[in-house]
């Protein structure tokens, strides 16, 4: 987007929102502190928001990003109503439906149909208007039998298709989506996805908090970056969750425990600035999570400052707990890259072929030498984090070929 759509009259603005929230340590200290709170204090506060202030004009689509605990979910319930703020003013010009991961106003006792008249009433549609959704709500759902079923024999999957299904059939003017999609089956979620934009293509604006950043890179026209409560960054999507990953990596990478000096493949001699990395990326747009046996595949571009005589590349792989699992170069595999100028840009790929790394979340990181390995040029931090999962109960940290034989 979209600086025209950023101009228009905001729908939503938040101004100097916080929340404190009240922590009794002890399970009776709530009852105490109504009992005999006039003398004492039997709780302490603990800041969850803390002056948040931004908007949202017609028809934009904002993400949210922040580590656990930022206090996204916290943020949400205050819009949505949910929750009282302690401090702050929330204005809203529209009609909000909201999927949250807990709660979106379905009750578990009534049918899914009974819900879908619910929430429709409660988003102030009448009978005839819901009665003209209704079939567009069920198709979408795809729930078959079960909508005349009570929500409580739903499984988390049909629960959020039901919720998507309602919150996106009743014309909100804004669509508030909490992680929630992430529990719907790739099919699903993929529907769900050309839902979102079949709505902002209608002028919808959307608040869309998520952990997958290149869905959020993909459809927001801005990001916002929630850290201890307050905003950290408001702004191009891109950048922000660029910044935002690599403030979880660097993170992560030095709760794991990592030497200070990443350990790369193979160790240099002598480190030299030569260049740097301009791009080190997973090939697969939008795909971070992959199978035991599949292809994983990195691209990457060094920016030369100097003339070379044939640059190695290293890839390092660590698991997030800070194993390292993977040192090889194109040396031993006996490719080679020619000699190149300084300015000129060298690129390549390397794959990891049908890979044999057990489920777990992992960490990259990429590395240049000059040809008998003795000068490092260049590296990465460990910025590229992508996690096998096994569709197979598996324990081991790789998942070698294995063959088994019954003999008797
Ligand atoms: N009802 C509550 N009482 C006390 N503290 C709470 C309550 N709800 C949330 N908190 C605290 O407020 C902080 C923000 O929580 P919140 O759930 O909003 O974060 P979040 O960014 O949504 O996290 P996640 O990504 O894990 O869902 C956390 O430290 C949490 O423990």
């Amino acid at each position: 987007m979209s600086s025209e759509r950023a101009t228009r009259t905001p729908l939503l603005r938040v101004s100097g929102l916080s929340k404190v929230y009240r922590i009794f340590d002890r399970p009776g200290d709530r009852l105490k502190q109504i009992l005999f709170g006039g003398f004492k204090r039997y709780y302490r506060d603990y800041t969850a928001l803390k002056d948040v202030s931004f908007s949202i004009a017609k028809g934009e689509t904002v993400g949210i990003v922040g580590r656990n605990g930022a206090g996204k979910s916290t943020l949400l319930q205050i819009l949505t109503g949910t929750l009282q703020e302690t401090a702050g003013e929330v204005t809203i010009n529209g009609r909000v439906a909201a999927l949250l991961e807990l709660g979106s106003g379905i009750n578990p006792e009534l049918t899914g149909r009974e819900n879908i008249r619910l929430l429709a009433a409660i988003l102030g549609l009448d009978d005839a208007e819901t009665n003209d959704r209704m079939p567009a709500i069920e198709t979408f759902a795809e729930l078959g039998q079960f909508i005349d079923q009570p929500v409580k024999n739903y499984s988390s999957g049909m629960y959020v298709r039901l919720a998507f299904s309602i919150a996106t059939c009743v014309d909100p003017d804004l669509l508030i989506v909490d992680e929630a999609l992430s529990v719907g089956d790739v099919a699903f979620r993929n529907k769900c996805m050309r839902r979102i934009n079949e709505l902002r293509a209608k002028d919808v604006s959307i608040l869309f908090v998520s952990h997958d950043l290149s869905t959020l890179q993909m459809i927001c026209d801005r990001a916002i970056w929630l850290n201890d409560g307050q905003v950290k960054a408001i702004g191009n999507p891109v950048q922000i969750t660029q910044d935002f990953h690599a403030f979880m990596v660097a993170g992560d990478v030095s709760a794991a425990g990592f030497d200070s000096d990443l350990r790369i493949a193979p160790p240099p001699q002598q480190i030299t600035d030569h260049g740097q990395f301009t791009v080190f990326k997973l090939r697969s747009v939008g795909i971070t999570d992959y199978l035991p046996g599949d292809d994983i595949a990195f691209e990457f571009s060094l920016r030369l400052d100097e003339d070379i005589d044939g640059a190695i590349f290293g890839l390092s792989i660590y698991r997030r707990d800070g194993d390292w699992v993977i040192g090889q170069t194109n040396k031993e595999a006996g490719v080679t890259w020619p000699p190149a100028k300084a300015n000129e840009v060298v690129s390549g790929i390397v794959t990891l072929r049908d890979t044999v790394l057990g489920p777990g979340e992992y960490v990259a990181a990429i590395a240049a030498y000059n040809s008998d390995l003795s000068l490092l040029y260049a590296m990465t931090e460990l910025n590229v984090s992508f996690s096998v999962r096994s569709p197979y109960p598996t324990w081991g940290k790789i998942i070698h070929p294995v063959s088994w034989e019954p003999r008797s």
